[in-house]
């Protein structure tokens, strides 16, 4: 900011809110639009958005939700011909959209009573475009804690902000645009991989290579009672991303039926425990960690992690995570960064938590933003810990072979779903076309 004549960012940050909301609505002219303006900054862009909005002819009404404002975005809202009035209750289609420029990052979680007093008789069918974050939400920390406002877009400057990856918050802001207004930015504390991404981590075969360079990866999962788990698991390891699967485990017979490819006990680079493992579980565990191999541990297996593991990958949902550190389901899903880093730092290795955005805690964090809530279905998880075992055996880090493994399952489900339903066996099989689509995007194949 000090580098740019005073005002500058905000300008730029007001004339890409103003364009946004107008490709909302498919026009300007004679729209109906209300601010929710709160004290700073973030009211600010809300009123100078609001201005460039009322001269192009929307009526534009602002209403002010807290004792002080930005005076000189007012005063610009009012020269354009917008105006003040007092909160009242919005049916529905009373207004075209609701403009939140309650709070932005410079707030805390949670909303004044004036706030709240003020939103709650407004129509649920009115669309919210919210200004850098929904008001309300942890904007460093993605926790949804208190009350607050929710979106169908979320419009932010310069960067994303955690609150944008991060559960809940996330699941708060709708569809999120970046505008950029022309930031220097340090490096991310939180990062979200996208396609590009994926493509230069992921491992690619040379010309030398063959079955064993290629990496064989062991899978330890299914039981008597759950050959299924054991299968799917197979099936997320068996995709042409290691060299070599082998399975280990009480459901040999079932998996060679299914997966011909698939061999039995022998050497390996990673293992993959836990996954339908019932009461084996622990002595899985105890004979993959003898290996000294790195290993994902899932499901079953993850109750048996007691000591540090450094080589691995735990793959929980909040359920698993909740026993594990001993609290309760619901804290974890309050907050799902800080109990996977808080994990990482007790079992010290890689912590997948899984979910609608699933975070990844190592050496830094990422988040999943790749997939489709039609993922929540059984056995998508035994798919996970198969896909990312195969690629710690072909040779990724583990932190690296959890964040690449959770986007190309979260890829792969939404291919496979296009819209519609899917079962952990549809996922698996979209994994390869996923992997097809980068090699051809991005490796020029
Ligand atoms: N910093 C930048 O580089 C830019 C910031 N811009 C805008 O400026 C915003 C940040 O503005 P401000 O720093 O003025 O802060 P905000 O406008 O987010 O918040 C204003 C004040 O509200 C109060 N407040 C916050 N949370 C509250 C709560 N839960 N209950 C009661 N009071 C609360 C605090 O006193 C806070 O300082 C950004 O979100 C963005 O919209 C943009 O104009 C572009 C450039
Ligand atoms: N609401 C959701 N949106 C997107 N993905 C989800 C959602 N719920 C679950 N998932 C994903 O689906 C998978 C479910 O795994 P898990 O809970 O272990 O199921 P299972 O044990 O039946 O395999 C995880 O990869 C998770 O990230
Ligand atoms: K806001």
């Amino acid at each position: 900011m000090a580098t740019l004549p005073d005002g500058a960012l905000m300008q730029r940050a007001a004339t890409g809110l103003a364009t946004a909301v107008a490709d909302l609505l498919g026009g300007v002219y004679g729209r109906r639009i209300v601010l929710l303006v709160g004290p700073g900054d973030n009211g600010g862009d809300a009123l100078y958005a609001g201005g460039v909005l009322a001269r192009r002819g929307a009526s534009v009404e602002a209403w002010l939700l807290a004792d002080t404002w930005h005076d000189d975005a007012l005063a610009a809202l009012r020269r354009a011909g917008g105006r003040t009035s007092a909160p009242r209750p919005l049916r529905a289609g009373a207004v075209d959209v609701v403009v939140d420029g309650v709070f932005g990052i410079g707030a805390r979680p949670g909303l004044p009573p004036r706030v709240a007093e003020a939103v709650i008789p407004i129509s649920s069918s009115i669309p919210f475009v919210a200004v850098d974050v929904p008001s309300g939400v942890g904007v460093d920390t993605g926790e949804g804690g208190g009350m607050h406002l929710r979106a169908d877009l979320t419009v932010t400057f310069g960067t994303h902000k955690i609150a944008h990856l991060a559960d809940p918050a996330a699941q708060a802001c709708g569809v999120v645009e970046l505008v950029d207004i022309g930031l220097d930015l340090p490096p991310a504390p939180v990062e979200s991989l996208g396609e590009a991404d994926v493509a230069g981590l992921l491992p690619r075969p040379r010309p030398d290579d063959h079955k064993y360079t290629r990496g064989v990866v062991g899978v330890r999962a299914g039981s008597a009672t759950y050959p299924g788990a054991g299968l799917l698991a197979v099936a997320g390891a068996n995709t042409g991303l290691a060299g070599m699967v082998r399975y280990v485990g009480s459901a040999a017979e079932t998996v060679k039926q299914h997966h011909p490819e698939v061999v039995g006990p022998g050497r390996v680079q990673a293992w993959v425990v836990g996954p339908g493992t019932a009461d084996d579980a622990e002595q899985h565990l105890a004979e993959a960690v003898a290996d000294d191999v790195p290993l994902v541990v899932d499901a079953d297996a993850l109750g048996h992690v007691t000591a540090p593991l450094p080589q691995a990958v735990l793959t929980p949902h909040a359920g698993e995570l909740a026993a594990m550190l001993g609290v309760e389901r619901k804290a974890v899903e309050a907050a799902p960064l800080r109990h996977a880093t808080d994990a990482a730092a007790r079992f010290g290795c890689v912590v997948l938590l899984k979910g609608n955005h699933t975070g990844i805690a190592g050496e830094r964090v990422r988040i999943t933003t790749a997939g489709t809530p039609w993922l929540a279905t059984a056995g998508a998880g035994d798919v996970l810990s198969g896909l990312i075992g195969a690629l710690l055996a072909a040779g990724l880090a583990p932190f690296d072979a959890a964040s690449v493994g959770s986007w190309l399952h979260g890829a792969a489900g939404t291919l496979a779903s296009d819209g519609g339903p899917i079962t952990a066996t549809d996922l698996a099989r979209a994994i390869p076309r996923v992997v097809q689509q980068i090699a051809v995007r991005h490796w020029g194949l």
